[in-house]
């Protein structure tokens, strides 16, 4: 079990904000952290992984205690097993992919590791060449490497594959799945994409100005449960027109656009930039608001 209840005060310039965080989870799952800009996602990875303090609680993982105020415990980040990857790559532009593996490597002896990850993340042709000559999705799959070197327990994604086009999102959430699966992590992912929050999260926490507004199963949070559809998946309204009687509504569903049309007084509880979910039932597109 992972218990974290931790308190933090953020406070920049003439903002202020209490990040309040009670969450508990089973280790093995795959964990979302969703919510709007400013919640306090990042806050809360950087809180576990030990490069933020917290004002005051408590937080375990399994039998291991990694801060508890009262005890005057806090683990430093290093002794944390943890695997960090965010947007932005951070990896070492002067290294190259093999390079950079080994860096993290605190058992230099240890190549095997190595040679698995590269394996397991199909970077075999790119293992020579320095980040600058990688596309980014090539270049999320060697953080992704980089950060199961040390054999975290946990691993801790912000946001890695918001930089990405659908296709290549989509090609890194399968492996992102694969690690997980295949070194039976607990993985803490912050991700804004309902679509890719569905595909890979046992447990979704919302959170909202520093607190958990809302948790559960991707079908409990975002609705899949409630319509008896054929088929489901979920869209972005990026048109809505009226045509008499009727409403034509223009989603994004990846990258590709279905319209849906629905009658007009179902159509306003609609507005652009509303995420829904698109259903079928007898044939008829349904879509809902999530
Ligand atoms: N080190 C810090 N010190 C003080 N305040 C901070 C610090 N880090 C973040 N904050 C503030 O805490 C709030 C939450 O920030 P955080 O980055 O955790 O949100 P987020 O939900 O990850 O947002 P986004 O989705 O935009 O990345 C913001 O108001 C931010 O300005």
């Amino acid at each position: 079990m992972i218990d974290l209840r931790l308190r933090k005060v953020l406070e920049s310039d003439n903002t202020k904000m209490v990040l309040d965080l009670n969450l508990q989870f089973k280790k093995g799952q795959f964990i979302t952290l969703y919510g709007e800009s400013g919640s306090g996602k990042t806050s809360t990875l950087r809180l576990i992984s030990g490069l933020m303090k917290p004002d005051s609680g408590h937080l375990s993982i399994g039998q291991q205690c990694w801060f508890d105020e009262d005890k005057k415990i806090n683990l430093a980040p290093s002794k944390r097993k943890i695997g960090f990857v965010f947007q932005d790559y951070a990896l070492f532009p002067n290294m190259t992919v093999k390079e950079n593996l080994f860096f993290a490597l605190s058992d230099k002896t240890d190549q095997g590791t190595i040679e698995e990850l590269v394996q397991m993340m199909d970077l075999g042709d790119l293992q020579n060449r320095k980040p600058e000559s990688l596309s980014g999705g090539q270049k999320q799959r060697v953080a992704l490497a980089r950060a199961l070197v040390g054999k975290p327990e946990i691993l801790l994604l912000d946001e890695p594959l918001s930089a990405l086009d659908y296709k290549m999102r989509y090609k890194l959430q399968k492996y992102i799945l694969k690690i997980h699966q295949r070194y039976k992590l607990t993985t803490i992912l912050v991700s804004h994409d309902i679509g890719e929050i569905i595909k890979l999260s046992d447990l979704v926490f919302e959170l909202e100005n520093g607190k958990i507004a809302r948790q559960g199963s991707p079908a409990e949070l975002f609705g899949l449960g409630s319509t008896s559809a054929k088929f489901q998946f979920t869209g972005e309204i990026i048109q809505i027109e009226s045509e008499d009687v009727l409403v034509i509504v223009t989603l994004l569903v990846g990258n590709d656009l279905v319209k849906v049309v629905c009658d007009k007084e179902e159509a306003k509880q609609f507005y652009l930039g509303d995420k829904v979910l698109v259903g079928s039932k007898a044939f008829n597109p349904i879509i809902k608001k999530i």
